[in-house]
């Protein structure tokens, strides 16, 4: 069993023995500080579970200090002692609600603190094991639903082969950390890794970054450049978004494939390369082989090995688990009193059909943990309150997606004062997929 370490964080700058805990502590390593220095320190060294807030009666609470302290420590469970008359003031009470497990008045009843301090404790142990849970497997990815259990299962043969491997799935799904995850778990995991988003590139400049030219090929070459494909020799390119290849750059790709060999443009010698080749898109291979906008001999060389993300709404079981890691992750952005999600906002998450599947998910949770005002994440912060869930469930599956793409979009528009960089970067999209989306859902901007 855990050694139980309990801290005293005493408002009284002399206090240096744990009067205001009577004998409960006797089961507990304590250790006492009355400045966040020697807090930190403690915290670390004894690897503190539960924290006692003491305010004493005669001197000023120091709520600068305990916000901190609180926000930098979300896995303790806080519990403030403190004199009748300094619970009554507004602030100690709202940052209580927001911040604590619970509060006891002065002179403490020995029994009932006991009791708090064993259920805090308890408590900062089953949040700690949901955290372990919740943290990414062998291939970078959080989930343990079975379609993921098949992927990872997948995932592990296609590693060890050297095959061209297509992967398909929504959008958001998480095909780049699969392209990741296949070139990490491959004999050329030493090696580059280098990840190109054909839709991009703009078109008349797709073969030079792919393939690279000499010197005096066109004008303003002027010295050599070694592309994408080639500076991944020996190692993995990623090709993301292979849809939207336009048809006259497939034949390129096609004669590299077939034969290992590129040539720069403007040189008139092939060269050798040894990359493997992982392609993504969302968008059916087949049906745009059938449409003519996608080369069927290109198809049949990238679609030796096919790997398929399946969509949240598939997994429904893993969101939980991903919405607590996010939590993890982001969790110096958060709002101070934010603690973790009420019940009915893990409800509402488990009903919902995200159909910007792992992609919305961090935007929605990352948003709400910045705007929550209380101490657990509600489903309206979640924007998953009654339209949202009802929008996700009677309307199409397109719809749905249409909605909730331009619910994130416009809002994320909005805080980065309509500035395209920063909100692609903050959406995880390349400017040319956030320019696509605005145009499609007619978004102002
Ligand atoms: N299982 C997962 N575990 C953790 N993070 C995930 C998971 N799946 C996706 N993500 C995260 O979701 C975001 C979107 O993933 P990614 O960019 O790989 O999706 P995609 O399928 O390539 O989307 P697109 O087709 O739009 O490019 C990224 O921030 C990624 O890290």
């Amino acid at each position: 069993m855990n050694s139980r370490a309990l801290l005293l964080y005493s408002s009284e700058p002399d206090r240096s023995h744990p009067a205001p805990l009577p004998d409960v502590i006797q089961g507990w390593q304590w250790t006492i500080a009355t400045t966040p220095a020697s807090a930190h320190q403690q915290i670390h060294h004894h690897n503190v579970q539960v924290g006692v807030i003491h305010l004493a009666s005669d001197t000023p609470v120091p709520f600068e200090q305990l916000e901190t302290l609180t926000a930098s420590y979300p896995q303790i469970e806080w519990v403030v002692a403190a004199a009748a008359d300094v619970l009554t003031a507004i602030d100690v009470g709202r940052f209580i609600a927001h911040t604590c497990f619970d509060y006891h008045t002065l002179p403490a009843d020995p029994d009932r603190l006991a009791l708090t301090l064993g259920h805090a404790w308890g408590r900062a142990q089953m949040r700690a094991r949901c955290r372990d849970t919740a943290r990414p497997g062998q291939f970078g990815m959080v989930g343990e639903s079975l379609p993921m259990q098949r992927l990872y299962a997948n995932l592990e043969k296609i590693s060890n082969s050297d095959a061209p491997v297509l992967v398909q799935g929504e959008s958001g799904t998480g095909k780049e950390l699969v392209a990741r995850a296949i070139h990490r778990h491959s004999g050329r995991a030493q090696q580059p890794y280098i990840a190109v988003n054909c839709g991009a590139i703009p078109v008349n400049l797709i073969q030079s970054e792919l393939f690279g030219y000499e010197k005096g090929a066109f004008t303003g070459a002027n010295q050599r450049k070694i592309g994408l494909i080639e500076s991944a020799n020996g190692g993995t390119v990623f090709l993301d978004e292979i849809g939207d290849l336009p048809f006259e750059s497939q034949v390129m790709l096609l004669r590299f494939l077939q034969e290992h060999c590129i040539e720069r443009v403007g040189g008139h010698t092939p060269i050798s390369v040894d990359v493997r080749v992982v392609a993504a898109t969302h968008v059916n291979l087949e049906l745009a082989v059938a449409a003519r906008s996608f080369r069927e001999d290109l198809f049949y060389r990238l679609n030796v090995l096919r790997v398929t993300v399946p969509p949240l709404r598939e997994r429904l079981d893993d969101v939980d688990l991903l919405a607590d890691w996010c939590f993890e992750v982001f969790s110096s952005e958060k709002n101070a009193h934010v603690q973790g999600f009420s019940l009915r906002a893990k409800q509402a998450m488990s009903r919902y059909g995200w159909p910007g599947n792992v992609r919305e998910l961090i935007n929605r949770v990352r948003r709400a943990m910045v705007m929550s005002e209380s101490r657990l994440i509600t489903a309206e912060d979640l924007l998953l309150d009654g339209p949202a869930l009802e929008a996700s469930c009677g309307a199409s599956l397109g719809q749905a997606r249409d909605q909730a793409e331009r619910d994130l979009i416009e809002h994320a528009l909005q805080i980065n004062k309509q500035n395209i960089t920063e909100t692609a970067r903050q959406l995880g999209l390349s400017r040319s997929t956030l320019y696509r989306l605005i145009n499609k859902l007619e978004l102002k901007q």
